[in-house]
């Protein structure tokens, strides 16, 4: 067996060293060894890896969604042309490419919850590549999974919710958003996940093919970015955490009231009916993994 992960150091990609970890995850290549700036470098890369992998996890993308507004060409090499060499290398070796991708490629103006086969329609860079990538990865023809996740945080990691734990301590209050709404979604339910599904088949190619698709990957629920900041807030001082704004000092604003350079959706709520059905899962709400995780750094 041969499981290959490109990019072991961010929030996913650190969480999935340890869910792969029984599939004998044979490489992680990290930026030092596959830098994705360079669409070129990917198939060179892969093909010198000493044992030819069945499965390729793509955890790596340029995410800074605000500052991929002045910086497309780089989010664009990273999150759709490197990303479509991949997919090519994965289907000329007979691989299956796993592979993360956003609610941001919505626009966020349906009332329900979006579907796998919604129509997208991305606001901002961040999300058109995202997008670019995902429909190189559905034309390469490689088997692939591709989970489109939301919100997502981590222990470990630069996210929202440590964000709002940082300026909860050096401040008496926080405007956050709260007509955005969606699933925080932990880094470490995105790992268990993958290799529940990846588990599924025995890394068996057919099988691997046969589940080929776009899956919504979020916990279950939602709530707003001021939600989400207010839960981790409450969290946090219940824990005895030393923080200067309660959590009736974290106020609700509207996106209009705080703007920033890339456009969000007001509606990121996927519905997770589809891997839910297809794996025997049922997930978890969203506040379970957002309360471990601040213990965790409660208790750190
Ligand atoms: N973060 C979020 O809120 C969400 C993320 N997603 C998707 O989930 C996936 C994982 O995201 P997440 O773990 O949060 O991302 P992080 O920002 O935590 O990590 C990004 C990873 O990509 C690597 N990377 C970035 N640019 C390059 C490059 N040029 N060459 C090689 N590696 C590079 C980083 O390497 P290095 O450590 O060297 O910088 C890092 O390992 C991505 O596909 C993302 O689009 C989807 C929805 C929400
Ligand atoms: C820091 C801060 C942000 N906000 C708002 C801005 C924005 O609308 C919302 C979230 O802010 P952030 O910039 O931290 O989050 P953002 O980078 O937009 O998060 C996104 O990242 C990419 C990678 C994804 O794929 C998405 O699923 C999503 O997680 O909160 C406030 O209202 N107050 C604040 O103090």
């Amino acid at each position: 067996m041969s499981v290959v992960l490109i990019g072991g150091n961010g929030q996913v990609g650190y969480e999935l060293r340890r869910a792969l970890a029984p599939f004998g995850l044979s490489a992680v290549l990290d930026r030092s060894r596959l830098d994705l700036n360079d669409p070129d470098a990917v198939r060179p890369a892969i093909e010198a890896l000493d044992e030819r992998p069945k499965v390729i996890v793509n955890a790596t993308a340029y995410t800074a969604v605000d500052k991929a507004e002045d910086d497309q060409a780089s989010a664009d090499r990273v999150n759709h042309l490197s990303v479509a060499t991949l997919a090519e290398t994965a289907r000329d070796l007979g691989a299956c490419l796993v592979h993360y991708s956003t609610d941001y490629v919505f626009d966020g103006s349906k009332d329900g919850l979006y579907g796998e086969d919604d129509p997208t329609g991305p606001l901002g860079v961040y999300g058109q590549t995202k997008l670019a990538g995902e429909q190189a990865i559905v034309r390469s023809g490689a088997a692939h999974l591709i989970f489109r996740t939301s919100w997502v945080y981590a222990r470990r990691g630069k996210n929202f919710a440590a964000t709002m734990l940082r300026l909860a301590a050096d401040r008496e209050e926080l405007s956050v958003v709260a007509d955005q709404v969606g699933a925080p979604t932990s880094a470490e339910l995105i790992a268990d996940v993958t290799a529940i599904a990846l588990g599924s088949t025995s890394l068996d190619p057919d099988r691997l093919r046969t589940i080929s698709g776009i899956y919504h990957l979020v916990a279950a629920g939602e709530t707003s970015w001021h939600g989400f900041a207010r839960h981790v807030i409450e969290r946090a001082s219940a824990n005895g955490r030393p923080l200067k704004a309660s959590p009736d000092r974290i106020k609700p604003i509207a996106t209009a009231d705080y703007p920033t350079p890339a456009k969000r959706p007001a509606n990121s709520r996927l519905n997770i009916g589809k891997i839910e059905r297809t794996f025997g899962l049922q997930m978890p709400r969203w506040t379970t993994h957002v309360d471990r995780t601040v213990d965790q750094w409660c208790e750190a």
